[in-house]
This record gives structure tokens, sequence and C-alpha cells, in this order.
């Protein structure tokens, strides 16, 4: 990880390590990690409506894609390219890792100003009560934390991990372009992203997030609403549903998981890029009574200290920019003081015609 973010980190430290629950141990919902009940919690119904499923292969990708960018903001992916031992194996590895006694997992717990290690999610700052998840950031190689975990047996985990990060890079490079290219953007374009010889190339993290059964999952979250700081966002989820997505910024719908599939989203940094074209879209993961949930997002980011701002052939005098140029390294800093409302501190103009205001503090564009 470049110096810049990590100074982001130490920049705006979360002191989120007290009062650690051993979450398999406790019979009733603790009053510290009560919320108010969740709405649309799933239900075995079937939705009517759901993000859409993409083959990877099909001609149409691009096509569909794009549709996709501009009305969920999400999508699913088949045919992407990872083998499905892969996939199998980091369940593994992630399920091997939070089976750990709760006293151990803290050997590697991540500083308050720090990025990688365990703990609870950051966002857990800006809430009342806490969720209902632990989870494990890596960033490069997690040789140093998995080393506290398991002094004798932590190449296994690092090689699965270490071998998921690489697959995951490509993936999300080539997922990136099939975006942009939907909305005519090539590589001469976006000038950063042919820079071979930058020193830091694109940053990445790879999140961990365990769910574990809770006693009473409607009145508790797993992981508040909350977009992603990235360019984009792969994540894997284990059979067991959770991840939710806002729709129309009114109805949460159920993203099931399906075996083999990843689910995409876009994130602050590919809304800005695309003008607003594309949608930031809150997300949230509820939690089960009985199983045991496990998601691994990977982070996908511009280089720290690249501008990131509209494309100019996104704009025109019917389209004005509508952000302005920012850092990831300063959006993180935006986003871990105003979290949800980062987006609107580098917003250039206000709502107007021909623009709607969703989810509160995101603008989607109507061409
Ligand atoms: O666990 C999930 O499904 C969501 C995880 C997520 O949104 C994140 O790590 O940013
Ligand atoms: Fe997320």
């Amino acid at each position: 990880m470049p110096s810049r973010l990590l100074e982001v980190f130490r920049a705006h430290p979360v002191h989120l390590h007290d009062n650690h629950i051993d979450f398999e141990s406790v019979p009733e919902l603790p009053d510290s990690h009560a919320w108010p009940p969740v709405v649309d919690y799933p239900s075995e119904d079937l939705y009517e409506e759901s993000v859409p499923i993409i083959d990877l292969m099909d001609p149409n990708a691009t096509k569909l894609v794009g549709n996709a960018c501009e009305t969920w903001g999400m999508f699913q992916v088949t045919n992407h390219g990872i083998p499905i031992n892969l996939l199998k194996d980091v369940e593994t590895e992630g399920r091997r890792l939070f089976q750990l006694p709760a006293q151990h997992k803290l050997k590697a717990a991540r500083p308050s100003n720090g990025i990688s290690g365990y703990g609870r999610a950051r966002i857990n700052s800006f809430f009342p009560k806490l969720m209902w998840s632990e989870g494990f950031t890596i960033v490069g190689s997690p040789v140093e934390h998995a080393r506290q975990l398991w002094p004798q047996e932590y190449n296994k985990f690092c090689d699965v991990m270490e071998e998921y990060e690489k697959e995951m890079k490509n993936l999300s490079s080539r997922v990136m372009w099939i975006m942009l290219g939907s909305l005519g953007i090539t590589k001469e374009d976006l000038s950063w992203a042919g820079l071979k010889s930058n020193p830091e190339g694109v940053c990445a993290a790879l999140q961990l997030n365990s769910y574990p059964p809770c006693p009473e999952p409607n009145r508790a979250m797993g992981l508040a609403a909350h977009t992603d700081s990235t360019l984009l966002t792969v994540l894997y989820q284990n059979s067991t549903s959770g991840l939710q997505v806002l729709r129309d910024g009114v109805q949460w719908v159920t993203v099931p998981p399906i075996t083999g599939t990843l689910v995409v989203n876009v994130g602050d940094l590919l809304h800005i890029l695309s003008n607003g074209r594309f949608l930031s879209v809150l997300h949230r993961a509820v939690v089960h009574r009985t199983r045991h949930r496990l998601s691994l997002a990977y982070l996908y980011g511009p280089p720290s200290d690249i501008q990131i701002s509209p494309l100019s052939k996104l704009i025109d005098p019917k389209h004005p920019p509508l952000y302005h140029p920012v850092t990831w390294s300063e959006y993180l800093g935006r986003k871990a003081k105003h979290f949800n409302k980062a987006l609107s501190t580098v917003q250039l103009c206000g709502p107007q015609n021909g623009f709607i205001d969703i989810n509160q503090n995101r603008m989607k564009v109507v061409w």
C-alpha cells in the first residue's frame, strides 16, 4: 500500500477494539448491538427484480454491463475466469481464520491508525450501535498478521490470499474496461491507466467479512448501508444470503448468492469518472439466525495520488462536470470524516434540471 494511503489512515484513527464480544457464545442480542428493526429483511419470496446476471463471454456483455451500471450500480458475473477451486480455497481459509477463538484473533488486531489486520469495520465509528460482523483486511501480503495467528502454519493462508489478489486485480481491470467501454471510453482517454511505469500501480485491498449466526437477526446489522470508495469492488459471497442493494433509493433488494458467480459494484470514484452516469450504489449486509456468512470484497482503486475527475468525453454543454478532481487518498480522508456524505463534498453543482438526487447525496444523470 503506498505511503499516501497509509497516511490517510494514520490521520484518521478509529478506536474499535474495546468491548469485543465472542459472537458464538452470546445467547441473546446485547444492547450494544441492537439496531432498530431491519426493514426488508430477506424472505424466501422471489423478488420481482434482482441485480442483472451477466455472462462476461456474452457478445453483448459491454452493453449489458453499461446498462447494469447505469440502472443498478451492481451486477453479478459468470464466466469470469476465476477458478472455482480458488473460490473454495479462499472460503476455507477465511473460515479457518474466523473460527479461531476471539482472543486469539485479536493477536492480529488492526491498529487504530492502520489499515491491515483483524477487527470491526471502520464504519462502526459512525453509528451508535455496533455491527454484527468482524473483518480482516489484507493489503499486499498478509504474512505479518497471518504469522501472529498461526506461527507455524501461515503459508497456506498467505498463498491462497495472494493468488486471489492476483486474479482479482486482473479481473477488476478487465471489468473496469468493459464498464468504461460501454461509455465509449478507451485506454487513450485515461492517461493514468496506461502508465506502465507508475511506481505505485493500482491500489487495492482485500476485505474478508464474517457475519456469525445472530440470535435476533432482524434487530442486528451486519454491515450498515454504505457506498465503496473504490473504482469498483468485486465481491465473493458464500451460500448464505445477506447482501442487499438499495434500488431506486427506496427498496432494499437481496443479491442472492449463486455458486461460482461474483458480484461487482460501482464505487464512488467510477461514479465521478463517469460524470454521474454510473451509480455508486448504497449496499449493506444483514445477518442470519443460524447460518454463518462469509464474504470477500476486493476493493479496487487507482494509483493513490492520481487526480480522478469526470472524463472529458462525457462532458458537454448539456452535461457539465459534476465533481471536482480528487485523488483517492484525498477522497478516503473525506470518507473517513464525512462517511456517506463524502461524495457531496466534491460535488460541483447542486441538483438541477436533468439530474435527480438519489440516495440523498448521490446524483444520477438522466441522459
Ligand atoms: O458482505 C457483504 O456482502 C458486503 C461487504 C461490503 O459491502 C464491503 O466489504 O464493502
Ligand atoms: Fe461495500
